[in-house]
C-alpha cells in the first residue's frame, strides 16, 4: 500500500493505490483505502491488515456517529485521531493498522494526523505510509508545499502515488484522491499510466 494525506490552501487531499495483496497474489486491484469516517468531512487512509483497518474504521465510524449527536455539530478532525488513537493503543500489538486520518473542520480548516503501528497520534501538514511510502520521502521532501492550490497539490499527490506504485511490489492498480475542504468532499481515480513519470 501507498497512502498519503495532505494539507493545501483550502483544506486536505488524500491519495493511495488500490492493491490489495495476499504473498504476491492481488485479492482486490481496485481496493478502496480512502474510508470516510464522517459525511463530507472526515476521512482516513487505511494501510496493514484489511481487516484490522476495516473493523477499526467501523467502530470509529460509530463513535464520530454518536459524539455529532451529542454534541449537535459535526466533530473535528482531532475527536477522530483522538479516538482510533484509544482503540489502535488499547489493542496495541494485536493489530496490524496503519492508518491517516484527514478531514476538515471549522476550527482548523484542514488537519492531518498519522496514526503509525503504535497507536501514537502525530498531527502534520503532509503525512505517508504503507509499504510504498518509503520510496517516495525523497520526492515529498523536495516538492510538498503548505500553500499549493487545489490543483497543483492534486498532481503533487498523483505523481507521488505513481512514483511508490512504479517500485513497490504491494502497491498497484488505480490512483484514487479524495479532497476535503468546507465545500465538502470530491472524490476521483485515474489510472496509473496516465502519470508522466520517467
Ligand atoms: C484476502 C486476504 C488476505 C489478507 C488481505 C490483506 O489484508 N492484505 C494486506 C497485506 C497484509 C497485511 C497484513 C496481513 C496479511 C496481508 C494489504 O493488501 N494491505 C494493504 C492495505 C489494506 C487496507 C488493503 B497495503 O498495506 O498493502
Amino acid at each position: 500500500t501507498t497512502i498519503m494525506a495532505v494539507k493545501f490552501k483550502d483544506g486536505v487531499i488524500l491519495a493511495a493505490d488500490s492493491r490489495t495483496s495476499s504473498g504476491s497474489y492481488i485479492v482486490n486491484r481496485v481496493a478502496d483505502k480512502l474510508t470516510e469516517l464522517y459525511p463530507d468531512s472526515i476521512y482516513c487512509c487505511r494501510s496493514g491488515s484489511a481487516a484490522d483497518t476495516q473493523a477499526i474504521a467501523d467502530i470509529i465510524r460509530y463513535y464520530l456517529q454518536v459524539h455529532a449527536a451529542e454534541h449537535d455539530a459535526p466533530p473535528p478532525v482531532e475527536i477522530a485521531a483522538n479516538l482510533f488513537h484509544k482503540v489502535c493503543y488499547s489493542n496495541r500489538g494485536m493489530l496490524s493498522a496503519g492508518l491517516i486520518v484527514a478531514g476538515w473542520d471549522k476550527a482548523s480548516g484542514g488537519a492531518v494526523y498519522n496514526i503509525p503501528q503504535g497507536g501514537s497520534v502525530h498531527q502534520l501538514d503532509i503525512s505517508i505510509g504503507g509499504s510504498g511510502s518509503i520510496f517516495i520521502y525523497g520526492y515529498c521532501d523536495e516538492f510538498y508545499r503548505p500553500d499549493m492550490s487545489k490543483e497543483e497539490c492534486l498532481d503533487f499527490c498523483r505523481k507521488a502515488v505513481a512514483l511508490a506504485i512504479s517500485r513497490d511490489g504491494s502497491s498497484g492498480g488505480v490512483i484514487r484522491t479524495c479532497v476535503i475542504t468546507e465545500a465538502g468532499a470530491e472524490r476521483d481515480v485515474i489510472p496509473f499510466y496516465e502519470v508522466k513519470i520517467g
